[in-house]
């Protein structure tokens, strides 16, 4: 079987840990039942592959022992630790295929749960498996989400640098406590998220996506972040960093060529993407 599943830009600058939303580069993998276990051109520790671990965790979680499996990474658009939720990716293609191989019968919301609790990251594995922009919360350990529409007029660019982050140094980079004033301030906005996406306000869009929480304190590992900050300034443009970092997410009305200088250029990868992807299974082959 295949599985593809979409990059997503978690956070959204004001939604910290809370919201995220999917884009049109896609990881393929294709599961094949076989002897061993084996992941094709993968030359490391099969144990060390989050595909396989999500895989194998699975069948733990269900106390089966799991099927012998050849992997196969059939496409690999979203770059590796770039705030873009590749890991998010992989665990979801796991899990699922574990679900279907291995005919675990847990439904489509407990197995993107399951990947929830091993990702640690909802806003990264919600949006990539319902396709969109979502958001969850977590409570008693159960996860809820919900999605909302993106307007038509809204596009999307990614700007994707060479510089690998790490999601755990980025979150080590956030101070352990906030000024109630600074959540407030997140709060409050964050309210308008919806309705500004579902409208396709970019004015207002500009306005609240201004966070407190978060950016001030990554944008010191994003490359040319003061060339970055500049840009902020233009009313055609609202953006945020993507996820932890170093990606960087533009909503725009028109393309956003003309806007970028020659050194942002230099350092950054310009990739126009769609929302609304989600996790795809092609069963087929099983
Ligand atoms: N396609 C992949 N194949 C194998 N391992 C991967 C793949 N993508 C991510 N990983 C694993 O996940 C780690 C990256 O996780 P990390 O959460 O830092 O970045 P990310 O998922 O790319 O970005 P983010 O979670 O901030 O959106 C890598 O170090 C690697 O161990
Ligand atoms: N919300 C998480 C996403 C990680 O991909 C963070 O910003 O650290």
């Amino acid at each position: 079987m295949k599985i593809s599943v979409p990059a997503t830009s978690a956070n959204l600058g004001i939604g910290f840990d809370a919201i995220g939303l999917s884009l049109s580069l896609y990881n393929t993998f294709s599961f094949t039942k076989s002897r061993n276990d084996h992941i094709v051109s993968y030359s490391g520790e099969l144990d060390d592959h989050l595909v396989y671990q999500a895989y194998k965790a699975f069948f733990t979680y269900h106390r089966r022992p799991h099927l012998p499996i050849t992997i196969e990474v059939e496409q690999q658009e979203i770059p590796i630790s770039r705030g873009l939720g590749s890991s998010a990716a992989c665990i979801l293609a796991g899990v699922f295929a574990a679900n279907t191989l291995g005919h675990l019968n847990a439904s489509f919301d407990e197995c993107v749960a399951f990947s929830a609790s091993l990702e640690g990251h909802p806003d990264n594995i919600y949006p990539a498996a319902y396709g969109g922009l979502v958001a969850t919360y977590q409570d008693n350990d159960i996860y809820y989400h919900q999605s909302f529409p993106v307007h038509s007029s809204l596009q999307f660019t990614l700007l994707i640098p060479d510089q690998h982050t790490s999601t755990s140094d980025l979150r080590n980079a956030i101070p352990t406590t906030i000024k109630h004033q600074d959540a407030v301030h997140n709060v409050a906005r964050v309210l308008h998220l919806p309705s500004a996406f579902k409208t396709g306000n970019l004015q207002t869009l500009r306005r609240i996506l201004n966070d407190k929480l978060h950016e001030p304190y990554r944008y010191p590992f994003i490359p040319k972040s003061n060339e970055i900050l500049t840009l902020k300034r233009h009313k055609e443009l609202a953006i945020v960093i993507s996820g932890s970092g170093s990606s960087l997410l533009f909503i725009s009305k028109k393309p956003i060529d003309a806007y970028l200088t020659d050194s942002i250029k230099s350092v950054y990868r310009v990739v126009p993407v769609q929302p609304e992807a989600k996790l795809t299974m092609d069963k087929k082959t099983i």
